[in-house]
């Protein structure tokens, strides 16, 4: 395609939502992408892999103490370690991102974007043409606007500490909130979490998010309900956090988990003529924002899918066959499944368990605790409980589970829901691996 442009198709931002470049690039479109800061984004540098590095011995120390009569000694973990082996995974990834994205003839821009008209970017103040543009700028934390939040820390500082703090006020409690209170109280922290009003991971079904809140709570975590923090502090022995009526918790390190804000604000979105509010980049059913020429992908397109990195991944992914002119229909998504990384895990996709219970004559729903089946007690799972979400033609529509297993146990299910498989297929399907959890999710449908 030859273009009166510098770039066919130009990316603003490098994390999951650009996942679709190299395929992009090989259909022979003159593309670039522009990064302020490290190749890959969020999810590998300061989410998902990076919190799954510091996660894997957390799950083993638990299962460890699980199995205390058989498996001897007390493990315990080294934070220093911990954090090396961390930096060892994760450190090499963005320059590995960046060489693949040259290797593929793909044009990289360090530095920040903003724009200068709906064609133009300028980055370190030259500027770049493109015919189209991706804003692929994602979110960044939400750091409450609090007297003394220059004592607050964000979740990529957690996923930084070199030194556990032996207390951690956290500010939340949702996915951040959770999977780190997980983290850092097994790892030797005493974590207080203070919470907004009386949920916990709202969007979750909440019998399974209460076991594991008791879990947490039975490993010395605080949960602090309708704690109205007013403000921060700090003296001598540490920070302090000022909550409820003139209530104070004193801690060493504080963390602010009250959720993302999509990275718009220094675009200079005006320029550009894009519509955008709160919640990210207006996009229609083509992922296009309101200049036809700039779409938004992933976490910053307001797309009313979770923001994960799976939808990202998905959406740049269809905007390389829009934007290379293999497709033209409207996008559609898939369920999206999620997992919250506690320790048990809880994941879900499709109807939840609560829509299900609110249209009782479109959903059949079958709830069992299999903590006591023999695969569960092989190594002694504690907290094992599935739900499982069938319409009236007796598909699968939706699972939940509370596990140590619940997100490989989704993910197994998966296909069942997002292929609409029916009980044929279902039962030509059955021949899984014995033993294996893959069978164990299998059985159930
Ligand atoms: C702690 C944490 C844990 C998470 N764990 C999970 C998980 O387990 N599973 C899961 O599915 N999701 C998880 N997520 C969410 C997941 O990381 C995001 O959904 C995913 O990274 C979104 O990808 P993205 O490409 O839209 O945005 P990002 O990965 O955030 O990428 C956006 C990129 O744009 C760059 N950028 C921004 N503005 C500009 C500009 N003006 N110019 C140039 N570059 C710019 C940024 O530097 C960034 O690199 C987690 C998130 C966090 C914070
Ligand atoms: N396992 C995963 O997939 C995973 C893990 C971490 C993060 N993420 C992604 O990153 C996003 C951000 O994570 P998060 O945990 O920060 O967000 P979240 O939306 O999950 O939780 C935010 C929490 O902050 C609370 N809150 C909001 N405003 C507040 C205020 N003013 N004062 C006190 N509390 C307040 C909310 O009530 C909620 O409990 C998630 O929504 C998700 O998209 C995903």
């Amino acid at each position: 395609m030859q273009t009166k442009y510098d770039y066919d198709v130009l990316y603003i931002g490098s994390g999951h939502a650009v996942d679709g470049v190299i395929a992009l690039a090989k259909k022979g479109l003159k593309v670039a992408v522009v990064e302020g800061d490290r190749y890959g984004g969020t999810c590998p540098n300061w989410g998902c892999n990076a919190k799954i590095a510091l996660d894997e011995p957390i799950k083993l120390t638990k299962e460890q103490k699980r199995m205390k009569e058989i498996v001897n000694g007390n493990l315990s973990i080294n934070w220093s370690q911990n954090m090396k082996h961390k930096h060892e995974l994760i450190d090499g990834f963005s320059g590995k991102q960046k060489n693949e994205k040259q290797a593929a003839g793909i044009d990289t821009i360090d530095g920040w974007a903003t724009f200068v008209d709906p064609h133009t970017i300028s980055v370190n103040n030259k500027k770049y043409s493109s015919d189209k543009i991706v804003i692929a700028t994602g979110q960044h934390p939400n750091i409450i606007n609090l007297p003394g939040n220059e004592y607050a820390h964000d979740s990529r500082d957690f996923l930084a500490l070199d030194e556990l703090p032996k207390s951690i006020a956290i500010i939340g409690a949702g996915y951040i909130a959770l999977e780190f209170a997980t983290i850092a109280s097994e790892a030797g922290a005493k974590v207080t979490i203070l919470m907004h009003r009386d949920k916990v991971l709202r969007q979750f079904y909440q019998p399974y998010v209460l076991s594991v809140v008791d879990e947490l709570k039975h490993d010395g975590v605080s949960f602090i309900k309708n704690a109205n923090v007013a403000s921060y502090s700090q003296n001598d022995s540490g920070y302090q956090v000022h909550y409820g009526n003139r209530k104070i918790l004193n801690v060493d390190w504080i963390l602010d988990a009250a959720g993302r804000v999509p990275n718009i604000k220094n675009l200079n979105l005006g320029k550009a003529g894009v519509d955008y509010d709160r919640k990210g980049i207006k996009v229609n059913d083509h992922l296009q924002s309101s200049q036809a020429n700039i779409y938004a992908s992933g976490d910053v397109a307001d797309t009313g899918e979770p923001k994960l990195t799976p939808a990202a991944t998905f959406e740049s992914k269809y905007l390389t066959k829009l934007l290379s002119g293999q497709k033209k229909d409207a996008i559609q998504f898939p369920p999206i499944p999620s997992t919250v990384f506690t320790s048990p895990r809880i994941a879900q996709v499709g109807v939840t368990v609560d829509q299900a219970k609110q249209n009782p004559e479109k959903y059949i729903i079958k709830s069992k605790n299999i903590k006591d089946d023999w695969y569960r007690q092989v190594d002694k799972e504690e907290i094992a409980k599935y739900t499982l979400i069938f319409n009236r033609q007796d598909q699968l529509v939706g699972a939940a589970e509370v596990s140590d297993h619940a997100e490989d146990v989704i993910d197994y299910l998966y296909p069942a829901i997002a292929l609409k498989l029916d009980r044929e297929k279902i039962e030509y399907l059955e021949p899984f691996i014995f033993p294996s959890i893959a069978h164990d999710a299998w059985k159930r449908l």
